[in-house]
Protein backbone atom coordinates (compact mmCIF):
# COMPACT_ATOMS: atom_id res chain seq x y z
CA UNK A 1 0.00 0.00 0.00
CA UNK A 2 0.96 3.51 -0.83
CA UNK A 3 1.33 5.51 2.53
CA UNK A 4 2.53 9.63 3.24
CA UNK A 5 3.56 10.66 6.49
CA UNK A 6 3.36 14.46 6.84
CA UNK A 7 5.79 15.87 9.58
CA UNK A 8 9.25 14.99 9.48
CA UNK A 9 10.54 15.28 13.29
CA UNK A 10 10.92 12.87 15.65
CA UNK A 11 7.86 11.01 15.63
CA UNK A 12 7.06 11.61 12.30
CA UNK A 13 10.14 9.91 10.51
CA UNK A 14 10.02 6.88 12.60
CA UNK A 15 6.34 6.07 11.71
CA UNK A 16 7.29 6.59 7.82
CA UNK A 17 10.66 4.18 8.98
CA UNK A 18 7.75 2.00 10.15
CA UNK A 19 5.90 1.91 7.47
CA UNK A 20 8.49 1.18 5.13
CA UNK A 21 9.96 -1.47 7.56
CA UNK A 22 6.34 -3.46 7.81
CA UNK A 23 6.39 -3.25 3.43
CA UNK A 24 4.57 -0.56 2.60
CA UNK A 25 5.73 2.10 0.31
CA UNK A 26 6.43 5.22 1.60
CA UNK A 27 6.64 8.90 1.13
CA UNK A 28 7.86 11.04 4.13
CA UNK A 29 6.93 14.65 3.86
CA UNK A 30 8.50 17.89 5.51
CA UNK A 31 8.48 21.64 4.69
CA UNK A 32 11.12 22.87 2.68
CA UNK A 33 12.63 25.37 4.62
CA UNK A 34 12.43 23.15 8.13
CA UNK A 35 15.18 22.20 9.85
CA UNK A 36 14.84 18.39 10.34
CA UNK A 37 13.40 18.24 6.25
CA UNK A 38 16.99 19.98 5.45
CA UNK A 39 19.04 17.84 7.91
CA UNK A 40 17.07 14.42 6.08
CA UNK A 41 17.36 15.47 2.52
CA UNK A 42 21.21 16.24 3.47
CA UNK A 43 22.14 13.11 5.13
CA UNK A 44 19.32 10.76 5.06
CA UNK A 45 19.64 10.55 8.56
CA UNK A 46 18.59 12.83 11.89
CA UNK A 47 19.28 11.55 15.89
CA UNK A 48 17.50 8.99 16.47
CA UNK A 49 17.53 6.50 12.78
CA UNK A 50 18.62 6.38 9.24
CA UNK A 51 16.22 6.03 6.40
CA UNK A 52 16.49 2.77 4.03
CA UNK A 53 16.65 3.91 0.61
CA UNK A 54 13.56 3.21 -1.14
CA UNK A 55 11.83 5.74 1.22
CA UNK A 56 10.69 8.69 -0.54
CA UNK A 57 11.77 12.04 1.24
CA UNK A 58 9.48 15.11 -0.31
CA UNK A 59 8.61 18.65 0.55
CA UNK A 60 5.58 18.28 -2.21
CA UNK A 61 2.47 18.11 -0.05
CA UNK A 62 0.26 17.89 -3.23
CA UNK A 63 2.08 14.73 -4.98
CA UNK A 64 2.78 13.36 -1.29
CA UNK A 65 -1.50 13.11 -0.59
CA UNK A 66 -1.97 12.54 -4.00
CA UNK A 67 0.41 9.39 -3.52
CA UNK A 68 -1.40 7.92 -1.03
CA UNK A 69 -4.29 6.02 0.40
CA UNK A 70 -3.36 6.17 4.08
CA UNK A 71 -2.04 9.56 5.39
CA UNK A 72 -0.34 9.67 8.79
CA UNK A 73 -0.09 13.32 10.60
CA UNK A 74 2.75 14.03 13.34
CA UNK A 75 3.42 17.79 14.00
CA UNK A 76 2.65 19.56 16.76
CA UNK A 77 -0.53 19.28 18.07
CA UNK A 78 -1.29 23.24 17.87
CA UNK A 79 -0.38 23.25 14.16
CA UNK A 80 -2.95 20.94 13.91
CA UNK A 81 -5.69 23.40 12.57
CA UNK A 82 -3.92 25.61 10.13
CA UNK A 83 -1.96 22.49 8.68
CA UNK A 84 -5.55 21.00 8.13
CA UNK A 85 -6.49 23.97 6.31
CA UNK A 86 -3.91 23.77 4.16
CA UNK A 87 -4.54 20.14 3.10
CA UNK A 88 -8.58 21.09 2.27
CA UNK A 89 -7.58 23.13 -0.57
CA UNK A 90 -5.35 20.23 -2.34
CA UNK A 91 -7.68 18.57 -4.60
CA UNK A 92 -8.34 14.30 -4.39
CA UNK A 93 -8.41 14.08 -0.42
CA UNK A 94 -11.87 12.92 -0.11
CA UNK A 95 -12.09 9.29 0.48
CA UNK A 96 -8.51 9.14 1.73
CA UNK A 97 -7.73 8.06 5.40
CA UNK A 98 -6.01 10.00 7.87
CA UNK A 99 -4.51 8.79 11.18
CA UNK A 100 -3.86 11.31 13.72
CA UNK A 101 0.06 10.30 15.61
CA UNK A 102 -0.08 13.75 17.68
CA UNK A 103 -1.27 13.82 21.12
CA UNK A 104 -2.61 16.86 22.56
CA UNK A 105 -5.76 19.02 22.97
CA UNK A 106 -6.18 22.68 21.52
CA UNK A 107 -5.37 25.11 23.88
CA UNK A 108 -7.69 27.93 22.79
CA UNK A 109 -10.81 25.13 22.69
CA UNK A 110 -10.66 22.55 24.60
CA UNK A 111 -10.99 20.37 21.19
CA UNK A 112 -9.51 16.82 20.26
CA UNK A 113 -7.28 16.98 17.54
CA UNK A 114 -9.57 14.60 15.62
CA UNK A 115 -12.36 17.47 16.19
CA UNK A 116 -10.18 19.80 15.05
CA UNK A 117 -8.82 17.68 11.85
CA UNK A 118 -13.16 17.12 11.17
CA UNK A 119 -13.93 20.68 11.58
CA UNK A 120 -11.28 21.45 9.18
CA UNK A 121 -11.27 19.30 6.51
CA UNK A 122 -14.69 17.73 6.22
CA UNK A 123 -16.30 14.60 6.30
CA UNK A 124 -15.58 12.81 2.87
CA UNK A 125 -12.36 11.57 4.68
CA UNK A 126 -11.73 8.54 7.25
CA UNK A 127 -10.09 9.55 10.13
CA UNK A 128 -8.39 7.57 13.11
CA UNK A 129 -5.80 8.04 15.74
CA UNK A 130 -3.01 6.09 16.72
CA UNK A 131 -1.32 6.54 20.19
CA UNK A 132 0.09 4.90 22.93
CA UNK A 133 3.61 3.95 24.77
CA UNK A 134 6.54 4.58 21.97
CA UNK A 135 10.13 5.81 21.77
CA UNK A 136 12.13 5.75 18.79
CA UNK A 137 15.48 4.97 20.67
CA UNK A 138 13.20 1.67 21.82
CA UNK A 139 11.94 0.87 18.21
CA UNK A 140 14.81 0.88 16.22
CA UNK A 141 16.33 -1.82 18.93
CA UNK A 142 13.72 -4.11 18.10
CA UNK A 143 12.12 -3.57 21.34
CA UNK A 144 8.20 -4.03 20.80
CA UNK A 145 5.51 -2.59 22.50
CA UNK A 146 1.78 -2.33 22.40
CA UNK A 147 0.03 0.82 21.00
CA UNK A 148 -4.03 1.50 19.86
CA UNK A 149 -5.62 2.88 16.82
CA UNK A 150 -9.03 4.19 16.99
CA UNK A 151 -11.84 5.77 14.97
CA UNK A 152 -15.46 6.33 15.10
CA UNK A 153 -15.57 3.33 12.16
CA UNK A 154 -14.52 -0.13 13.56
CA UNK A 155 -14.08 -0.93 9.65
CA UNK A 156 -11.44 1.42 9.38
CA UNK A 157 -9.98 1.09 12.70
CA UNK A 158 -9.70 -2.87 11.62
CA UNK A 159 -8.20 -2.41 8.14
CA UNK A 160 -5.64 0.31 9.37
CA UNK A 161 -4.56 -2.28 12.23
CA UNK A 162 -4.01 -5.55 9.31
CA UNK A 163 -2.01 -2.79 7.41
CA UNK A 164 0.47 -1.99 10.23
CA UNK A 165 0.35 -4.47 13.08
CA UNK A 166 3.83 -6.37 13.53
CA UNK A 167 6.00 -7.97 15.69
CA UNK A 168 7.47 -4.68 16.64
CA UNK A 169 3.78 -2.99 17.37
CA UNK A 170 1.01 -5.24 18.80
CA UNK A 171 -1.82 -2.83 17.96
CA UNK A 172 -5.31 -2.91 19.95
CA UNK A 173 -8.44 -1.97 18.61
CA UNK A 174 -9.98 1.27 20.35
CA UNK A 175 -13.08 1.88 21.30
CA UNK A 176 -13.52 5.03 22.40
CA UNK A 177 -12.36 7.74 20.65
CA UNK A 178 -12.56 10.36 23.58
CA UNK A 179 -10.93 8.67 25.84
CA UNK A 180 -7.87 7.60 23.77
CA UNK A 181 -7.55 10.86 22.72
CA UNK A 182 -8.25 12.39 26.09
CA UNK A 183 -6.27 9.93 27.35
CA UNK A 184 -3.24 10.28 25.13
CA UNK A 185 -2.85 14.34 25.55
CA UNK A 186 -3.37 14.29 29.17
CA UNK A 187 -0.20 11.96 29.51
CA UNK A 188 1.52 14.40 28.56
CA UNK A 189 0.67 16.73 31.26
CA UNK A 190 1.22 13.48 33.81
CA UNK A 191 4.88 13.36 32.11
CA UNK A 192 5.46 16.85 33.10
CA UNK A 193 4.36 16.54 36.56
CA UNK A 194 6.44 13.40 37.23
CA UNK A 195 9.30 15.31 35.94
CA UNK A 196 8.80 18.11 38.51
CA UNK A 197 8.93 15.35 40.91
CA UNK A 198 12.21 14.05 39.44
CA UNK A 199 13.61 17.51 39.50
CA UNK A 200 12.46 18.16 43.36
CA UNK A 201 13.74 14.50 44.40
CA UNK A 202 10.13 13.71 45.24
CA UNK A 203 10.38 10.63 43.09
CA UNK A 204 8.50 8.29 45.62
CA UNK A 205 5.54 10.27 44.95
CA UNK A 206 5.33 8.92 41.14
CA UNK A 207 3.02 6.07 42.13
CA UNK A 208 0.95 8.32 43.98
CA UNK A 209 1.06 10.71 40.71
CA UNK A 210 -0.23 7.34 38.88
CA UNK A 211 -3.02 6.63 40.76
CA UNK A 212 -4.35 10.22 41.31
CA UNK A 213 -3.75 11.08 37.98
CA UNK A 214 -5.39 8.45 36.20
CA UNK A 215 -8.51 9.09 38.65
CA UNK A 216 -8.66 12.71 37.72
CA UNK A 217 -8.30 12.21 34.15
CA UNK A 218 -11.22 9.34 34.26
CA UNK A 219 -13.86 11.57 35.95
CA UNK A 220 -12.80 14.47 32.73
CA UNK A 221 -13.29 11.54 30.14
CA UNK A 222 -16.63 10.15 31.90
CA UNK A 223 -17.79 14.18 31.59
CA UNK A 224 -17.21 14.13 28.78
CA UNK A 225 -19.03 11.52 27.19
CA UNK A 226 -16.01 8.84 27.46
CA UNK A 227 -15.58 6.00 29.13
CA UNK A 228 -13.49 6.39 32.05
CA UNK A 229 -12.39 2.94 31.93
CA UNK A 230 -9.95 3.76 28.79
CA UNK A 231 -7.78 6.03 30.80
CA UNK A 232 -6.41 2.26 32.28
CA UNK A 233 -5.71 1.53 28.93
CA UNK A 234 -2.71 1.74 26.63
CA UNK A 235 -3.26 5.81 25.40
CA UNK A 236 -2.98 7.12 29.11
CA UNK A 237 -1.89 4.87 31.95
CA UNK A 238 0.09 2.26 29.51
CA UNK A 239 2.26 5.31 28.12
CA UNK A 240 2.92 6.34 32.02
CA UNK A 241 6.22 4.55 31.88
CA UNK A 242 7.33 5.97 28.25
CA UNK A 243 6.66 9.21 29.95
CA UNK A 244 6.67 9.37 33.40
CA UNK A 245 9.63 7.46 34.15
CA UNK A 246 11.58 7.10 30.38
CA UNK A 247 14.77 9.33 30.14
CA UNK A 248 13.52 10.05 26.54
CA UNK A 249 10.35 11.50 27.45
CA UNK A 250 10.25 15.59 26.36
CA UNK A 251 7.44 16.11 28.30
CA UNK A 252 9.05 14.40 31.74
CA UNK A 253 12.03 16.55 30.99
CA UNK A 254 10.73 19.57 30.33
CA UNK A 255 9.31 18.99 34.03
CA UNK A 256 12.67 18.57 35.60
CA UNK A 257 14.14 21.19 33.18
CA UNK A 258 11.25 23.99 34.84
CA UNK A 259 11.81 22.94 38.42
CA UNK A 260 15.39 23.28 38.32
CA UNK A 261 15.54 26.79 36.02
CA UNK A 262 16.69 25.12 32.83
CA UNK A 263 14.85 25.81 30.06
CA UNK A 264 13.82 22.89 27.73
CA UNK A 265 14.00 23.35 24.12
CA UNK A 266 11.96 20.34 22.33
CA UNK A 267 8.48 20.14 21.91
CA UNK A 268 6.60 19.38 25.10
CA UNK A 269 2.89 18.64 24.32
CA UNK A 270 1.84 18.96 27.46
CA UNK A 271 2.15 22.42 28.17
CA UNK A 272 -0.08 23.84 25.50
CA UNK A 273 -2.24 21.03 26.75
CA UNK A 274 -2.85 22.08 30.69
CA UNK A 275 -4.01 25.20 29.05
CA UNK A 276 -6.94 23.06 27.88
CA UNK A 277 -7.36 21.31 30.76
CA UNK A 278 -7.84 24.00 32.84
CA UNK A 279 -10.93 25.75 30.76
CA UNK A 280 -12.26 22.36 30.38
CA UNK A 281 -12.32 21.59 33.76
CA UNK A 282 -14.38 24.62 34.11
CA UNK A 283 -16.76 23.83 31.73
CA UNK A 284 -17.55 20.87 32.94
CA UNK A 285 -17.25 21.36 36.49
CA UNK A 286 -14.70 18.55 37.34
CA UNK A 287 -11.63 19.26 39.77
CA UNK A 288 -8.17 18.32 37.89
CA UNK A 289 -6.15 18.85 41.15
CA UNK A 290 -3.16 18.00 39.22
CA UNK A 291 -3.52 19.34 36.61
CA UNK A 292 -4.48 22.76 37.88
CA UNK A 293 -1.40 22.42 39.84
CA UNK A 294 0.64 21.93 36.70
CA UNK A 295 -1.04 24.87 34.83
CA UNK A 296 -0.39 27.28 37.89
CA UNK A 297 2.97 26.35 38.37
CA UNK A 298 4.08 26.77 34.64
CA UNK A 299 2.07 29.86 33.77
CA UNK A 300 1.72 31.86 36.99
CA UNK A 301 4.41 31.29 38.41
CA UNK A 302 3.55 29.74 41.44
CA UNK A 303 6.15 27.50 43.31
CA UNK A 304 6.27 24.44 42.24
CA UNK A 305 7.76 22.37 46.04
CA UNK A 306 4.76 25.08 48.01
CA UNK A 307 2.19 24.46 45.21
CA UNK A 308 2.69 20.56 45.63
CA UNK A 309 2.30 20.89 49.26
CA UNK A 310 -0.67 22.19 48.87
CA UNK A 311 -2.90 19.53 47.32
CA UNK A 312 -1.29 17.64 50.21
CA UNK A 313 -3.45 19.98 52.56
CA UNK A 314 -6.84 19.62 50.72
CA UNK A 315 -9.67 18.11 52.59
CA UNK A 316 -9.75 14.09 53.15
CA UNK A 317 -11.99 12.53 50.64
CA UNK A 318 -12.82 8.77 50.02
CA UNK A 319 -10.26 7.19 46.87
CA UNK A 320 -12.95 6.28 44.59
N1 LIG B 1 4.30 7.17 21.04
C1 LIG B 1 3.75 8.16 20.34
O1 LIG B 1 2.60 8.06 19.88
C2 LIG B 1 4.52 9.44 20.17
C3 LIG B 1 3.82 10.54 19.77
N2 LIG B 1 4.46 11.72 19.61
C4 LIG B 1 3.64 12.88 19.21
O2 LIG B 1 4.01 13.26 17.90
C5 LIG B 1 3.83 14.67 17.73
C6 LIG B 1 5.11 15.27 17.16
O3 LIG B 1 6.12 15.14 18.13
P1 LIG B 1 7.66 15.14 17.75
O4 LIG B 1 7.88 14.39 16.48
O5 LIG B 1 8.42 14.79 18.96
O6 LIG B 1 7.88 16.70 17.46
P2 LIG B 1 9.00 17.38 16.58
O7 LIG B 1 9.11 18.79 17.05
O8 LIG B 1 10.23 16.54 16.54
O9 LIG B 1 8.39 17.35 15.12
C7 LIG B 1 7.31 18.15 14.76
C8 LIG B 1 7.42 18.39 13.26
O10 LIG B 1 6.27 19.14 12.87
C9 LIG B 1 6.68 20.10 11.92
N3 LIG B 1 5.70 21.17 11.92
C10 LIG B 1 5.41 22.03 12.93
N4 LIG B 1 4.45 22.87 12.54
C11 LIG B 1 4.12 22.54 11.28
C12 LIG B 1 3.20 23.07 10.35
N5 LIG B 1 2.41 24.11 10.63
N6 LIG B 1 3.11 22.49 9.13
C13 LIG B 1 3.89 21.45 8.83
N7 LIG B 1 4.80 20.90 9.67
C14 LIG B 1 4.91 21.45 10.88
C15 LIG B 1 8.06 20.57 12.41
O11 LIG B 1 8.78 21.14 11.35
C16 LIG B 1 8.64 19.24 12.89
O12 LIG B 1 9.35 18.60 11.84
C17 LIG B 1 3.48 15.22 19.13
O13 LIG B 1 2.10 15.45 19.21
C18 LIG B 1 3.89 14.11 20.07
O14 LIG B 1 3.10 14.07 21.24
C19 LIG B 1 5.79 11.85 19.79
C20 LIG B 1 6.54 10.76 20.16
C21 LIG B 1 5.95 9.46 20.40
O1 LIG C 1 4.33 9.83 23.63
C1 LIG C 1 5.45 9.49 23.87
C2 LIG C 1 5.81 8.15 24.30
O2 LIG C 1 4.78 7.26 24.16
C3 LIG C 1 6.53 10.49 23.82
O3 LIG C 1 6.47 11.24 24.97
P1 LIG C 1 7.25 12.62 25.04
O4 LIG C 1 6.64 13.51 23.99
O5 LIG C 1 7.06 13.09 26.43
O6 LIG C 1 8.69 12.30 24.71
Amino acid sequence: MNISVLGCGRWGTFLAWYANKVGHNVILWGRENSKNYIGLKETRKNDYLSLPEDLELSNSLEKSVSFAEIIIISISAQELRSFANQLKSLNGIQGKTFILCMKGLEATSGKRLSQVFGEEVGKNINLAVWVGPGHVQDFVKHIPNCMVIGSENIEITKKIVQELNSDLIRFYYGQDLIGNELGAATKNVMGIAAGMLDGLNYRSLKGSLMARGTREISRLVRAMGGNDITIYGLSHLGDYEATLFSVHSHNRKFGQAFVEGERFGKLAEGVATVKALRDLSIQYDIELPICNAIYEIIFENKNAKETLEDLFLRPVKFEF
